[in-house]
């Protein structure tokens, strides 16, 4: 073995794939390089057919994230200097609920000939939101049944998950669903093209895939949802598990060929993207709350006991790190609500825009916003809700939409935070990574509606650290995660202090927001589904 030796990290995002050089001993990150996908996200046509895709749908093309173990995992070694031969592990993480139908082999349908213009063929991406009425239906039958993984998931099972998605699949592809013998997550179809086996992993599997005290949902409630159904989970979900940190298999020669690092490395188990950013932000403790900030939030924090928090989207048994209850929640939607605005509207940069809400007073615009443009994840657990923007007048400028935009997903964070201290799990760190962490102001935001110092991960790209570190445990040379996290993970803590005259104006706005929360999102009033259901209609017609 070299004096020092390194691992790899990949982070697969929504619009790339990001690679890390990372050493071993200390987690300095040596080298990087970054692969956007050649599809991106595939939400309004089918490349192969030039076919418009319906509202809610957003797909992705499997063939782009084998290019990212082509060039950004190259790319990086090349900028780390580094010499492969160091190289002891290579650890993987992904967006999830991102779903791959997949022959036997791992072949993702949308590869065969046959199925190749069919868009049911192609990766579901976690952002896929027409499965809905399938969640609903979900969520109904299980409340009907008192079914007891039901509370795991706070309540409700979301329609980015397993069970929906791939209900979705049986009804409306019943050609597609037959031809799928894997129903696998990305997160470990890309440790399959690197081993050459398929391993599921746990972190998914529980907080996605309703595996709950090593059960499935049960043959009965399938077949009770929808006759057929009921062989699911035997047919196309159940498989063997790989836990955290655990060595899924070891890279095969052509994985070797494409990323240029030996064969037979160590390849950790998959992971998502969320969860693993834990130890890289040595956040392993409970209360310890990382909010990962990028087209959407994730937020986990570890807790020592099962609670049931409403509206969570799951706790698992060793879901963030073994021996304590993982506990996560989220936005569907953060960065990517500030993107649509900034293209579709504001035709300006993110850098301008943030530029001039900066120098605004708090509330000074005159307006609350609602961070529902692409759902509501936690705690609502509702793809048919949708965004708002109350207050605008004649003199509103971009700049104020902008910031109230950057506000209202603030808020989303505190309702969260509240939740889960009402349900028991106090967060008493709020530590944030991600892409967004970029932006000051969004930041502050953040600590003064929160009323939370805010620590920062002292990775730019802690995903792929985080899967460093689970290459390195993989790899033998921590213990365990812990272990490998107090060497190699980082964070700068209180980087950003509320300001206590901004707390308080805040605190009047998030009554307003907390107000308007209830009212479009508890049943007041049901506008918002009322025009998705207009909305899905107007388009089932037209295709
Ligand atoms: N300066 C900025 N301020 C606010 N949002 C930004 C800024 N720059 C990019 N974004 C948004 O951040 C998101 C990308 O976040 P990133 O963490 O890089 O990716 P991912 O979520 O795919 O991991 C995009 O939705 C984009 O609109
Ligand atoms: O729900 C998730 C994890 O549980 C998704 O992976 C996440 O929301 C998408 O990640 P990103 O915003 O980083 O692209």
């Amino acid at each position: 073995m070299s004096a020092d030796p390194l691992v790899v990290g990949v982070d697969f995002g929504t619009l790339s794939g990001r690679a890390v050089v990372v050493r071993v001993r200390d987690g300095a990150e040596l080298g990087s390089a970054v692969t956007e996908y050649r599809h991106g996200v595939v939400d309004r046509e089918l490349p192969a057919t030039g076919r418009a895709l319906p509202p809610e749908w957003a797909l992705q093309v499997p063939s782009d994230y084998v290019d990212v173990l082509r060039t950004a995992v190259p790319a990086a070694l090349a900028d780390a200097g580094a010499d492969p031969a160091d190289v002891l592990g290579i650890g993987t993480d992904f967006t999830a609920c991102t779903m791959v139908p997949a022959t036997v082999d791992g072949t993702p349908l949308c590869e065969l000939p046959e199925f190749a213009e069919n868009p049911h063929a192609y990766v579901k991406l976690w952002r896929h939101h027409a499965a809905q009425p399938q969640a609903d239906r979900i969520n109904e039958l299980a409340r009907a049944r008192g079914e007891k993984w039901l509370p795991r998931y706070g309540g409700l099972i979301s329609s980015e998950w397993e069970f929906a998605k791939g209900l979705e699949l049986f009804e409306e592809a019943p050609d597609v669903y037959a031809a799928t013998r894997h129903w696998v997550e990305a997160a470990d179809w890309i440790v399959w093209q690197l081993t050459g086996s398929y391993v599921r992993n746990a972190c998914t599997a529980g907080y996605k895939g309703i595996l709950q005290d090593g059960q499935y949902p049960s043959r009965d409630f399938l077949r009770e949802l929808a006759p057929g159904f009921e062989s699911f989970v035997a047919d196309k979900l159940e498989h063997p598990l790989g836990q955290l940190g655990d060595r899924a298999g070891t890279l095969t020669a052509e994985a070797a060929a494409w990323t240029g690092l030996p064969e037979g490395i160590a390849v950790a188990v998959g992971n998502v993207d969320a969860h693993v950013t834990a130890p890289a932000a040595r956040a392993v403790e409970p209360g310890q709350l990382v909010a990962i900030m990028g087209t959407s939030t994730c937020h986990v924090v570890n807790g020592a006991e099962l609670r049931e928090v409403p509206g969570m989207c799951g706790v698992v048994d060793g879901g963030i790190v073994p021996g304590l209850w993982g506990y996560e929640a989220g936005q569907s939607g953060v960065g990517d609500i500030f993107g649509w605005f900034a293209g579709h509207f504001a035709r300006e940069s993110h850098d301008e825009l943030t530029r001039l809400a900066a120098r605004q007073e708090v509330g000074e615009h005159g307006l609350v916003a609602l961070d529902w443009h692409s759902g509501n994840r936690s705690v609502l657990v509702d793809h048919d809700l949708s965004g708002v923007v109350v207050g605008q007048t004649l003199a509103t400028r971009a700049e104020d939409v902008y910031r109230a935009l950057l506000e209202a997903t603030a808020f989303g964070t505190r309702k969260i935070v509240e939740t889960f201290a009402e349900a028991g799990i106090p967060v008493t760190e709020l530590i944030v990574a991600g892409g967004l962490t970029k932006n000051a102001l969004l930041m502050q935001i953040y600590a003064d509606v929160t009323n939370l110092p805010l620590s920062v991960v002292g990775s730019a790209q802690a995903p792929a650290l985080g899967s460093a570190i689970h290459a390195a445990v993989a790899a033998g040379a921590y213990p365990d995660i812990r272990a490998a996290a107090g060497a190699m993970g980082s964070a700068r803590s209180a980087v950003y202090e509320p300001v206590p005259a901004h707390v308080t104006a805040y605190d009047e706005l998030y009554a307003e927001y907390t107000t308007l929360h209830d009212y479009f999102g508890r049943g007041t009033n049901d506008v918002m589904h009322r025009l998705a259901a207009r909305r899905r209609a107007v388009a089932k017609g037209r295709s």
